[in-house]
C-alpha cells in the first residue's frame, strides 16, 4: 500500500515514501536530489525500496524533467499521477485568474496549509510562505478560497542576478545586519528584507481583507534561513508539498484501498 510523493523543483527533487496514502501515514524512507542527480534514481536510493502501489507528484521544472523521473519509475509497475491545479480539490477554492496556471506545488502547498490549519482549531485567514529557487506568498482566507499570492526571486536569483548584472558585486554570502557595513553583509540582508517585506505586506493585506490577523506557514529549502528575519510568527513546516500530496492522496486513492 506504499505511497511515493514527489516534489519536482527548479533546483531538487525531493520525495518521500509513505506506508499509505493519507496524511499521518508512516514515512518509511525520503531524499532529496539536485535535478543533476535525478537520472540515477532507479539505480541509486529507489533501487532498494519496495514498489510503491501509488504515485503522486508536482512538478515545476518543466516536462523534460518530468520525463526524465518517468522514465526511473520503470523499475516499478505503477503510472504516476501528477497534479495539475484546478478550480477546487480538497476543500479548498482557486481564486487564479486561469486556476490550471497556478504553479502545481503552489497548489498542493496551499491545500497542506490550509488543512495543517484546520487541525488546529477554528478557521483562520493563512499566509503561506515557500522559500526556494523562487518564493511564493499565499493568502488564503478562513473558507478556504486562494485569494492570490506573490511571486519573487529566492536568494539566489537575486544574488546571481546582482552579480551579472554589475562589475563591483562578486563577493562572499554575509550575516544579516539591520544595518549592514559591507557589500557581503549588504547582499545578504537585502535578499533576506526583500523576502521579508513582501511576506510582512501580504500579511497586512489579508488581515485587512479578512479582518483578523492571518496563521503564516513558512516552508522550503531555504525557511529555516530566512525564519529568524520574520516579523511576524511563523510556524516552520518541513515539507508542506508532502503534506498537501497526502492529503490529495487520501481523496484519490485510499478509497481503493
Ligand atoms: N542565505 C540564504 N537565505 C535564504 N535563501 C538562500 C540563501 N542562500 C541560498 N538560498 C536559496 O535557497 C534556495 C532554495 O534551496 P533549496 O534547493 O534547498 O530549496 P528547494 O525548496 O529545494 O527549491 P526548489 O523546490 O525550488 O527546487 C536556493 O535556490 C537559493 O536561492
Ligand atoms: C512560481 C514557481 C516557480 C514556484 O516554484 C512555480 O510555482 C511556477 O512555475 N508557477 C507557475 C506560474 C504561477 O504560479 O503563476
Ligand atoms: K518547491
Amino acid at each position: 500500500m506504499g505511497f511515493l510523493a514527489l516534489d519536482i523543483g527548479n533546483t531538487r527533487l525531493k520525495w518521500a515514501l509513505y506506508a499509505a496514502p493519507h496524511p499521518g501515514a508512516e514515512l518509511l524512507a525520503e531524499g532529496a536530489e539536485f535535478l543533476e542527480n535525478i537520472d540515477k534514481l532507479a539505480e541509486g536510493p529507489w533501487s532498494g525500496l519496495e514498489a510503491p502501489q501509488h504515485i503522486l507528484g508536482c512538478v515545476v521544472a518543466g516536462d523534460a524533467v518530468k520525463r526524465r523521473v518517468q522514465e526511473q519509475m520503470e523499475i516499478w509497475d505503477v503510472t504516476p499521477q501528477w497534479v495539475v491545479s484546478s478550480e477546487s480539490e480538497a476543500g479548498l477554492r482557486n481564486g487564479y485568474d486561469h486556476p490550471t496556471r497556478l504553479g502545481a506545488d503552489r497548489w498542493v502547498a496551499i491545500i497542506g496549509g490550509y488543512h495543517r490549519m484546520l487541525s488546529q482549531g477554528a478557521p483562520r485567514p493563512m499566509v503561506i510562505v515557500m522559500v526556494g529557487t523562487a518564493v511564493t506568498v499565499e493568502a488564503i482566507d478562513p473558507d478556504g478560497k486562494f485569494l492570490g499570492g506573490l511571486i519573487l526571486p529566492g536568494h539566489g536569483i537575486m544574488l546571481r542576478a546582482l552579480e551579472s548584472g554589475t562589475a563591483g558585486l562578486h563577493v562572499p554570502t554575509g550575516e544579516v545586519r539591520k544595518f549592514p557595513t559591507n557589500t557581503s553583509d549588504a547582499l545578504t540582508s537585502g535578499g533576506t528584507f526583500a523576502i521579508a517585506g513582501a511576506v510582512e505586506r501580504m500579511v497586512q493585506h489579508v488581515a485587512a481583507h479578512c479582518g483578523a490577523a492571518p496563521k503564516c506557514i513558512m516552508t522550503g529549502g531555504a525557511g529555516w534561513k530566512m525564519a529568524p528575519s520574520m516579523s511576524v510568527p511563523f510556524e516552520l513546516v518541513d515539507n508542506l508539498i508532502f503534506e498537501g500530496l497526502l492529503q490529495m492522496a487520501q481523496r484519490r486513492f485510499a478509497q481503493h484501498a
